[in-house]
C-alpha cells in the first residue's frame, strides 16, 4: 500500500501572493506617510503613525470566534460580537496594533477623534461587504466616566477599542479577513511584513468553539458580593427618593460570583451563551488574562451611513415552558402600568437625545414583546435619520447611558447608583461594539455579562426602580436575569 507524503498545510494560506504584495505596497506607503507626518505639524494631529492593512475574502465555512479562540495566545487581546440569528453576522479580532484609550467624561470623544485621525490617514481597502469588514476599532467603554477603578477590572480602561492585527467579519458566507500594522518612522515594512505574517502562520482555521466541560470535576459555589437583603434595602430607598420627587427612575445593580474550581473557559462560554441565545448581541472582550462576556437583547446603536437604529429596551418578566403561560405573561407585561410606564421613559429620552441631530426620528406606537430564553422584555425599536455626520462612538456618547440602564433624570440617577449599590458597575451596562473607518458600527449595552478572571466570574444584573417598585420582586428579576449566565459558568 502507498500512502501519500505530500505534507498538508495545517492552515490554509490566508493571504495569497497578490494580496501579500499589495499589503507589502501598503506597509512601504504608510512607513514613508510616517516619515513625512513626523516631520510636520504635530499641532495638526499629524502623529507620525500611520495604519496599513488588507483585507481579503476567505474560505465561506470560516467561524470567525472559533478561530480567534483557537489561536489566541495568552493575554493577547481579543474581541468578539455575534448575532447568530442576523444572518450569522458576527465580527472577531485578534491582536491590538494600536490602543485607543481615555478616561473622563470627554472619554468617547477623545477616542473618537483618534480614530478619525488614525482612519483618514491609513492606506487601507474602504469598507466593503459584510460590516466590520476593513480597519475597525473594536472594544467598550465602562458605564461611569471613570469607572472600573478597582482592582477586578484592570485593563479595563473607561474608554478602550484597539485596533486590532487581525480581524474576521462575516455575514451568511461572505467572511472577510483584515490583517493590519502600525507604521512610524523608524519602521522597517520588510519588519512589519514578517511580524504579520509569523502572526498569520499561528492563525489556527477552528471550525468551533471548545465545548463546556460536561462533566466538571470539583465544588462551584455561587454568592452574592452582598447579602440580598442589602438590595432590597437599596431598592426601598430608591422608591423614597423617587416618591419624594427627587427622580422618576433608577436602574440599580447586584453583582454574584461564580468560584469554580479551575480557571472559567472564555471561549467555551461564548460558545454556550450563541448556541443558548441566538437573537442575542453575544460579545467578549479580553483584555490581560481576564475577559468580559454576555448575551445582550440591548442595542445601544447602528450606525449605517445617515441611518441610525435603536431600541428602548425596559419591562421585563420571566418565561414559562407552557406557551399559554408564556404568552399570558407577556400580553401581562404589555398591559402592566408600572412596566409600559418604566418603558416609555426609555423611550422618550432617547428620542429627545437623538432629535438634535436628526432629519427625524421615529418610534413604533407600541413596544413589542421580546422574547429571549430566560426572560421577556417591553422593546420599541426607534430609528433616525441623521443631519450632522455622527459616528456610532459618537452616537453612543449621545444616547449612552439610556434611563433602561441609568435613570431619569440621569444627573440625580448617576449620583445615585454607586451610593446605593455599593461596588464598582466597571463595564457593565456600558456600551462594547465596533467602528469601522467611515464611522459607521453597532454598540450593543453590556448586560447579561460576567467578568472572568481566572476560576472567579463576577456577574451582574440591575432593574429599573419606579415609583411601585416592589424589593422582593425587582430582587427575583435580578435572578431571572442573572440566569442567562450562571447555568453556563457554575458546572
Ligand atoms: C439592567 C438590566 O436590564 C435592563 C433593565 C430592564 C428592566 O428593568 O426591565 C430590562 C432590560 C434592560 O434594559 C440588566 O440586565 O442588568
Amino acid at each position: 500500500m502507498k500512502f501519500s507524503t505530500r505534507a498538508r498545510p495545517a492552515s490554509p494560506e490566508w493571504l495569497d501572493r497578490p494580496a501579500r504584495e499589495l499589503l507589502s505596497a501598503r506597509l512601504h506607503e504608510a512607513v514613508r506617510r510616517a516619515r513625512a507626518g513626523a516631520g510636520s505639524d504635530r499641532a495638526a494631529g499629524i502623529t507620525g503613525e500611520v495604519l496599513a492593512a488588507v483585507t481579503v475574502r476567505v474560505a465561506r465555512g470560516t467561524d470567525p470566534a472559533a478561530v480567534v479562540a483557537a489561536s489566541r495566545q495568552p493575554d493577547e487581546p481579543w474581541f468578539a460580537l455575534e448575532q447568530p440569528d442576523r444572518d450569522g453576522t458576527a465580527l472577531a479580532t485578534l491582536g491590538c496594533v494600536r490602543a485607543l484609550e481615555a478616561r473622563g467624561a470627554d472619554r468617547f470623544d477623545v477616542v473618537t477623534r483618534s480614530w478619525r485621525r488614525l482612519a483618514a490617514d491609513a492606506v487601507a481597502d474602504p469598507p466593503e461587504g459584510p460590516a466590520g469588514a476593513g480597519l475597525v476599532a473594536a472594544g467598550g467603554f465602562a458605564f461611569a466616566p471613570q469607572g472600573g477603578g478597582s482592582p477586578v477590572w484592570a485593563g479595563f480602561a473607561p474608554a478602550s477599542l484597539h485596533v486590532p492585527r487581525i480581524s474576521f467579519a462575516r455575514r451568511g458566507g461572505d467572511v472577510r479577513l483584515t490583517v493590519a500594522a502600525l507604521a512610524t518612522p523608524d519602521d522597517d515594512p520588510a519588519q512589519l511584513l514578517a511580524a504579520i505574517e509569523q502572526r498569520l502562520e499561528g492563525l489556527r482555521a477552528a471550525s468551533a468553539l471548545p465545548l463546556l466541560d460536561p462533566a466538571p470535576a470539583g465544588r462551584y459555589e455561587v454568592v452574592s458580593a452582598m447579602p440580598p437583603e442589602h438590595y432590597e434595602g437599596a431598592v426601598v430607598r430608591a422608591t423614597e427618593r423617587i416618591k419624594a420627587g427627587e427622580l422618576e427612575k433608577v436602574v440599580l445593580a447586584r453583582e454574584v460570583q461564580v468560584h469554580a474550581p479551575v480557571a472559567h473557559d472564555p471561549g467555551a462560554v461564548f460558545g454556550a451563551l450563541r448556541d443558548g441565545f441566538p437573537g442575542c448581541f453575544v460579545y467578549a472582550v479580553g483584555r490581560g488574562a481576564s475577559t468580559f462576556l454576555g448575551a445582550t437583547p440591548e442595542l445601544l446603536v447602528r450606525r449605517d451611513g445617515e441611518r441610525a437604529s435603536t431600541v428602548a429596551l425596559a419591562g421585563s418578566t420571566r418565561r414559562s415552558a407552557d406557551p399559554a403561560v408564556d404568552d399570558h405573561l407577556g400580553e401581562a407585561l404589555m398591559r402592566s402600568d408600572k412596566d409600559r410606564g418604566e418603558q416609555a421613559i426609555v423611550t422618550r429620552r432617547i428620542a429627545r437625545a437623538l432629535r438634535p441631530h436628526a432629519l427625524w426620528v421615529t418610534a413604533a406606537p407600541e413596544p413589542v414583546v421580546v422574547r429571549v430564553a430566560n426572560i421577556q422584555h417591553l422593546a420599541t425599536p426607534i430609528r433616525a435619520q441623521l443631519s450632522k455626520p455622527l459616528g456610532a462612538i459618537a452616537l453612543a456618547d449621545v444616547l449612552h447611558p439610556t434611563p433602561a440602564v441609568g435613570g431619569e433624570p440621569f444627573a440625580t440617577a448617576e449620583r445615585l447608583i454607586p451610593q446605593l449599590e455599593g461596588f464598582d458597575r466597571g463595564w457593565y451596562a456600558g456600551p462594547v461594539g465596533w467602528t469601522d473607518a467611515n464611522g459607521d458600527g453597532e454598540l450593543c449595552v453590556a448586560l447579561r455579562c460576567a467578568l472572568l478572571r481566572g476560576p472567579v466570574a463576577h456577574c451582574y444584573a440591575g432593574v429599573g426602580v419606579v415609583r411601585d417598585s416592589d424589593p422582593a420582586a425587582e430582587l427575583a428579576e435580578t435572578e431571572i436575569k442573572l440566569q442567562a449566565l450562571l447555568p453556563v459558568l457554575a458546572g
